[in-house]
C-alpha cells in the first residue's frame, strides 16, 4: 500500500502526518510506525501523527512515538495543528480531541499557540520535580546544560526501577536570566534525546514556578531545535495547581512525499 504523508517539525521535534480524515478506520501497526520513524531506512521522524475527523471538534491528534507507544505530545499537537489548518478543518482557532482530552489552539502564520490541560499537582523526587503536563516529566535544574550528557543522564532515571515499568521523559534545565531557560531532553518513546519536547518545556516552566514562587508564568525556552515560550497562571488559593497553560512556538511543514509499506 502507498501511504501519503506530510513531514513537520517544530523546534526540531519532527513528526509524519497522515491526513486520515477519508479513512476513519485507518491504523498502522507497531512495526510499521518504527519503519517509518527510522532515520536510516524509512523517512526517520520523532513520532507519528494521525488526523481524523471528529463528529463536534475540528479534528482527532492520534500521536504515536517512534517505537509505536502512544502519549500526549505538545510539538505534535502544534504541528497537528498547523497541518489541520492546511488541511482547512479549522479557520484561526481549533478545538480538537487528543489522548490527553480536548485542546484550544490558535495559528498566526507559522506560530502555534496551544492551551493545554490544568496540571493540579507535582510531586518531588530528591531534588527533582515529577510533574504530568499530558505526558509524564522528570525536571532536574543543573547549572550548565553544556556539561551534561543527556542520554546517558536520561537513560539512568527512565530505566531505573521506579520508573522503567512506565517510563518518564528526562529534562535537564539551567535557568540563563530571569524567566529564560536552556533544556535538554530524553524522551521515553524514542529513547533517545530529541531536539524538544513541549509537554517537556512546560513541566520545566511550572518547575521554574515552583522553585521560584512565581504566580504569573511567561518563560522563554531554549531546546536544542529553537525557542518555546510557555504562559500559565499558578493558582494564589491553590499553589499547586497551574491553569492557563499556553505552549507557543514555531510549527513548519518540511516536505511532503509517498512510502510504500
Ligand atoms: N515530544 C513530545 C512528547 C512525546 C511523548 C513522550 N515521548 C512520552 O511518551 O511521554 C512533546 O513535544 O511533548
Amino acid at each position: 500500500m502507498t501511504l501519503s504523508f506530510t513531514k513537520y517539525q517544530g523546534t526540531g521535534n519532527d513528526f509524519i502526518m497522515v491526513d486520515c480524515t477519508q479513512n476513519s478506520e485507518f491504523q498502522l501497526a507497531k512495526e510499521q510506525i518504527s519503519a517509518l520513524c527510522d532515520r536510516r531506512f524509512g523517512i526517520g521522524a520523532d513520532g507519528v501523527i494521525l488526523i481524523f475527523k471528529h463528529e463536534k471538534l475540528d479534528f482527532i491528534m492520534d500521536y504515536y512515538n517512534s517505537d509505536g507507544s502512544k502519549s500526549f505530545c505538545g510539538n505534535g499537537a502544534r504541528c497537528a495543528v498547523h497541518f489541520a489548518h492546511s488541511l482547512k478543518l479549522f479557520n484561526d482557532t481549533a478545538q480538537f480531541e487528543a489522548i490527553d482530552g480536548l485542546h484550544l489552539a490558535a495559528v498566526n502564520q507559522d506560530i502555534v499557540s496551544l492551551k493545554m490541560n490544568k496540571v493540579d499537582h507535582f510531586e518531588k523526587d530528591d531534588t527533582a520535580f515529577i510533574l504530568d503536563t499530558g505526558s509524564p516529566h522528570y525536571v532536574k535544574f543543573v547549572a550548565d546544560v553544556d556539561h551534561e550528557n543527556i542520554v546517558e543522564y536520561g537513560q539512568n532515571i527512565r530505566y531505573s526501577n521506579k520508573y522503567k515499568k512506565e517510563g518518564i521523559n528526562v529534562n535537564l534545565v539551567e535557568v540563563l536570566e530571569d524567566n529564560h531557560l536552556e533544556m535538554l531532553t530524553y524522551e521515553r518513546g524514542v529513547e533517545d534525546e530529541t531536539f524538544s519536547c513541549g509537554t517537556g518545556a512546560t513541566a520545566v516552566a511550572l518547575a521554574y514556578a515552583l522553585v521560584l514562587d512565581y504566580y504569573d508564568i511567561d518563560v522563554r525556552i531554549q531546546v536544542k531545535g529553537g525557542e518555546l515560550n510557555v504562559k500559565a497562571e499558578r493558582m494564589e488559593d491553590a499553589p499547586t495547581t497551574f491553569d492557563s497553560i499556553f505552549l507557543i512556538g514555531p510549527a513548519e511543514k518540511v516536505f511532503v512525499g509517498q512510502i510504500e509499506i
